[in-house]
């Protein structure tokens, strides 16, 4: 081709795109119009039977399958768009989406009680003490579900829950209790993960010959325990058990790795602090409640919503952020039990339930997703 050729392409390309941009304002203006019947009627935004008729008919105009793929895209985009322009215009008529959430200027913690999973000194317990303080009135149950039932039954103020852990991944137990109960999240705390090795008060660590804990704790220290080739290592339920074991059979040959807090808690003496090789390791918990509340200077929110197996789904459901400029952290997906190849996704992103953007988004996602939730803004 010769560059003459070129540019004069160029310049019909160019004419052919400025009327394109003038049709679509045209296009836009009208969507506006349909907007403000919306407001009036009530109607909802998003009207699917019209939009597959609308992808039928302008498919039907093509002959050619790459085309025909092409057309569906490009009006399925554009309608896409109509839509998250109607969704501005209904914010700024002061139609919100989510407005059942109170903000609050802090979370209750006077007089409140705690409820953890698992027994003192376990991780839980210590994520307890790093959110709420030493003084809290705090109590355990043996499974996160119990945890939840307190929680929403009002036994517990709070439960403290693991979501996150950096070196495994996602709790996938507690995203699903998280769609079984009313409860919703109102804080998070980041609990390093750091073992100790606890011994008794006067035991010396050259007298040490086996050593008790959770398997997934003796794996995690594994570099350093096996340095130590003559001590057995066994396995019990978990730290704290572990830990208590020691104080009870007060025999100055065992040790146990647990947290500090275990080491405090049953009066026992670190002979050697973070002995896991993964120094980074962190837990992030989530705190409940079921009062639908949130801090005024919240910036995360988690939502759940679910969507069939098809093509484009989760990135028509995702464009509402994009197009309200609200930026995701995270995405989970669960399969639906009893649902075949149908998926429940877990979000967060950053922003506050007072944001107008927030607001276009969720109401997006609200009436395009199936069973939206908003899980908490903390
Ligand atoms: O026809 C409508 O109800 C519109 O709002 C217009 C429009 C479009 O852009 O074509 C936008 C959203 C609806 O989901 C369907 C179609």
């Amino acid at each position: 081709m010769k560059k003459l050729d070129l540019l004069e392409i160029r310049g019909q390309l160019d004419s052919i795109d400025r009327e394109i941009v003038e049709l679509f304002e045209k296009r836009m203006r009208l969507s506006g119009e349909v907007a403000e019947f919306k407001i009036e009627t009530g109607k909802p935004v998003y009207d699917k039977e019209r939009e597959t008729q609308k992808i039928d008919s302008v498919t039907g105009m093509v002959e050619d399958a790459f085309m025909k793929q092409a057309v569906s895209e490009l009006f399925t985009q554009m309608m896409t768009i109509s839509r998250h322009y109607q969704y501005k215009l209904m914010a700024e008529h002061g139609m919100k989406g989510e407005d059942t959430f109170q903000p609050v200027k802090s979370i209750p913690t006077d007089g409140v009680r705690v409820v953890y999973q698992g027994v003192e000194g376990a991780y839980g317990h210590a994520a307890t003490l790093q959110y709420f303080g030493t003084d809290i009135s705090c109590y355990h149950v043996v499974t996160f579900e119990d945890a939840m039932k307190e929680v929403e039954s009002g036994r517990a103020d709070y439960a403290v829950l693991p979501i996150e852990n950096s070196s495994v991944g996602a709790v996938i137990d507690n995203y699903d209790l998280l769609m079984k109960y009313n409860n919703y999240i109102v804080a998070e705390t980041f609990l390093t993960v750091n073992h100790a090795l606890l011994g008794l008060k006067d035991s010396r660590p050259e007298e040490i010959r086996t050593v008790f804990s959770h398997p997934q704790a003796l794996m995690q220290c594994s570099e350093f325990l096996n340095a130590n080739r003559n001590w057995k290592q066994i396995s019990v339920e978990n730290t704290a058990a572990a830990a208590k074991k020691i104080i009870e059979e007060g025999d100055p040959t065992q040790a146990a790795v647990a947290s500090e807090t275990a080491a405090r808690l049953y009066g026992l003496k670190v002979l050697n602090s973070s002995i896991n090789h993964n120094k980074s390791n962190t837990t992030r918990f989530i705190i409940l409640s079921n009062k639908k509340i949130y801090r005024e200077e919240a910036q995360k929110i988690s939502i759940s919503f679910e969507l069939p197996h098809k093509s484009g789904t989760l990135y028509n459901m995702l464009s509402n952020m994009i197009y309200n400029g609200v930026s995701m952290i995270m995405i989970e997906s669960r399969p639906i039990p009893g649902r075949n190849w149908e998926y429940r996704f877990f979000v967060d992103m950053e922003g506050n339930l007072s944001e107008c953007s927030i607001q276009n988004a969720l109401k997006g996602i609200l009436e395009e997703g199936r069973n939206m939730r908003v899980l908490g803004n903390y």
